[in-house]
């Protein structure tokens, strides 16, 4: 059977270099593009010297049209703007569009449900079996445990990090607040600073930690009365989402267009 052809896009970014890795070390996987915005540094540059695997004869370009009209699919860890325009790309050339891009404003799924309905999207806060793994078992610990027990997530990241809380932070959010039957958006507290009213119950609180270089830590924490459970991932390498995503698009070449998370692709019940 041939090997599924990816373009990595973002190919100069630290998600993107571990892409690239990724993609060469799975036999079923080729890289055929890497594309950077115009006039990044690394234009140019051959993608497997940039990711430190050697020569892959594959040089970095910025014409995303060209690179996906003779691709399968897209690994796309970016930014929320590049990735809607990588979308209607992927729905055009009706490929894979692998995104583990954070940071979304609300609503903005909506133009990716469109570009859906040609491409295979298959989004996700976090690609690691154990981030998703947690987000199921959150959302059965919120559904046994009563509003007593108040629901707190906490994240840390490397310093490099522009989007607060995590995607994942967001993600476990969500399991939790499903779990309760609550909508998330009504009973989410994202900041506290000063005097402010006590904590409401019911509500879902954030933290976040930024600092050194920290890969993902993830906590969610139900306090109660005398009693506190702590749920954590830690993310050891960088190397656990990037071959999670290259799972994800071998997953996908074989559905129908849609948009799919990470849960689908493991067969786990988000
Ligand atoms: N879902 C998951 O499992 C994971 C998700 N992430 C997420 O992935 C994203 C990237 O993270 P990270 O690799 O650390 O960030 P980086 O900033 O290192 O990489 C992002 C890359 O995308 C490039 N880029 C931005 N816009 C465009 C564009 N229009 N066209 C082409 N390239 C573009 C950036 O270029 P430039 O520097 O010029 O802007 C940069 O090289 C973040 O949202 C992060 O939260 C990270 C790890 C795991
Ligand atoms: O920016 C990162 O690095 C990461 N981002 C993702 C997120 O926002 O949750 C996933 C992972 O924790 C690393």
């Amino acid at each position: 059977m041939r090997q599924m052809r990816l373009v990595v896009v973002g190919a100069g970014g630290r998600m993107g270099r571990a892409l690239t890795r990724a993609v060469t070390e799975n036999a079923g996987t080729e890289i055929v593009a890497a594309v950077e915005r115009e006039g990044a540094e690394v234009l140019g540059r051959d993608v497997g010297d940039l990711a430190g695997v050697g020569t892959l004869d594959v040089p970095v370009t910025d014409d995303p049209l060209t690179a996906f009209a003779n691709a399968d699919g897209v690994l796309d860890f970016t930014a929320p703007a590049a990735s809607l325009w990588f979308a209607e790309l992927a729905a055009q050339a009706r490929i894979v569009h692998v995104i583990g891009t954070t940071g979304w404003a609300e609503g903005e799924d909506e133009p990716l449900q469109a570009a859906a309905r040609h491409a295979r999207i298959i989004k996700s806060g976090n690609m690691s079996l154990g981030v998703n793994l947690l987000a199921n078992l959150v959302r059965r610990a919120a559904a046994a445990l009563d509003a007593d027990f108040d629901i707190e997530v906490l994240e840390m990241h490397h310093r490099h990090k522009v989007d607060a809380p995590s995607g994942t932070a967001l993600l476990l959010g969500q399991s939790a607040a499903d779990g309760r039957g609550i909508d998330l958006q009504a009973h989410s507290v994202r900041s506290r600073d000063g005097i402010m009213d006590p904590r409401k119950t019911g509500d879902i609180g954030f933290a976040t930690l930024r600092g050194g270089s920290v890969i993902g830590e993830h906590s969610v924490i139900f306090a109660g009365e005398g009693e506190r459970i702590e749920l954590t991932h830690r993310a050891e390498d960088r190397q656990l989402f990037a071959r999670g995503a290259v799972k994800a698009a071998l997953w996908g070449f074989d559905q129908k267009p849609g948009f799919y998370s990470m849960a689908d692709v493991l067969g786990l019940e988000n």
